[in-house]
């Protein structure tokens, strides 16, 4: 990007590309016009997962594509955009957008968090973060950060939020209300369904830690998902790269499945111990996410350049530890 002037100009025009002409991606309207313009509601079952492809295969073709492990997390904080961003609810896109941009040729998916989103009431935001996304870089599987889970009735309601509503390819499941609560996302064979299992904060160990039989219940998680619940091929687990050692264990129970790991960056995790303990053989196996500071690696207005920075540094440093295929 150019410095000076014509820098301002040229980001203004992208920040807002409502005045401009820049083709702006189509959003998915839930509304069907009829000829008489009254609208009705479309339905709400879950729409065909696109292709034939599994979301597994997906990722795998992902990896593969860009050579890469990272996850970009988009987390969009109005308070912490960076400064020529006006901080209001239509920035999200934009913000998201060029951060994509920026970043799409160096990572294997991207990770919106709901609560990014629905705290401002900025879902269509997230809708249009995801169709950019399925309509610029179709290969790139995107992961709905929600932590789902409830009774099967309500489970039933965010399985359709995630598969119909925004239409992932895999989201983020809380295992802990037990199979019932999760049993509708595990139907969808073709959607990745990544569950919970020893996460990456603080206070994680206050119960995922605590013995029962004889081993933590993180490790019951894990069992009891690779060998019960894991009947389409569809399960991935989140394990934080915070507790390296306890990555190694649980890749020694659950095999090739892969993980969802958040924690390196804002959160400190050793990427070098945490590669070492949970790539599989080939030197894949994992999703390895970042969202602060990659997003918020510039404060000015190059700050879309500053997150691609970031994310190849990151990149690099991962593919360092990697075992060779
Ligand atoms: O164990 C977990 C599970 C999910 N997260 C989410 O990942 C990102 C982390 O953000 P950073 O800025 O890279 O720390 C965030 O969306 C969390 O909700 C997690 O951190 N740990």
């Amino acid at each position: 990007m150019n410095r000076g002037a014509d820098c301002v100009e040229h980001l203004a025009w992208r920040l807002a590309p409502e005045q401009g002409t820049r083709p702006d991606t189509a959003h998915r309207s839930f509304k069907l016009r009829l000829p008489d313009r009254r609208t009705a509601p479309v339905s709400t079952a879950i729409m065909p997962y696109e292709g034939k492809m599994s979301f597994i295969e997906k990722l795998k073709r992902s990896w593969k594509k860009g050579n890469s492990l990272l996850c970009v997390g988009l987390d969009p904080d109005l308070s912490r955009f960076p400064k020529p961003i006006d901080k209001n609810i239509e920035s999200i896109f934009s913000f998201n957008r060029e951060i994509i941009d920026a970043t799409h040729d160096l990572v294997c998916a991207y990770k919106p968090q709901i609560a990014y989103f629905s705290a401002v009431s900025a879902e269509k935001q997230l809708e249009k973060t995801i169709d950019y996304i399925r309509s610029n870089y179709p290969h790139i599987p995107v992961i709905l950060d929600a932590k789902r889970g409830d009774i099967g009735s309500t489970a039933e309601m965010y399985t359709k939020e995630a598969f119909s509503r925004y239409n992932v390819d895999a989201v983020t499941v809380n295992p802990y209300m037990g199979y019932d609560s999760a049993e509708p996302f595990l139907q969808h064979k073709d959607r990745g369904i990544i569950l919970l299992c020893r996460t990456s904060n603080n206070g994680a160990g206050d119960l995922q830690d605590l013995i029962v039989d004889g081993v933590p219940i993180y490790e019951h998680v894990a069992r009891l998902i690779s060998e019960k619940w894991n009947f389409n091929r569809n399960c991935l687990l989140v394990v934080g790269a915070t507790w390296p050692s306890k990555m190694s264990r649980i890749r020694s129970i659950v095999g090739d499945m892969p993980f969802l790991v958040p924690g390196v960056g804002a959160q400190g995790g050793n990427v070098k111990e945490m590669v070492t303990a949970g790539q599989t053989a080939n030197g894949t196996g994992l999703i390895i996410s970042s969202s602060r500071a990659i997003l918020y690696a510039s404060n000015g207005i190059d700050f879309a350049e500053a997150a691609r920075s970031e994310t190849i540094k990151l990149k690099n440093t991962v593919n360092q530890f990697r075992n060779t295929a």
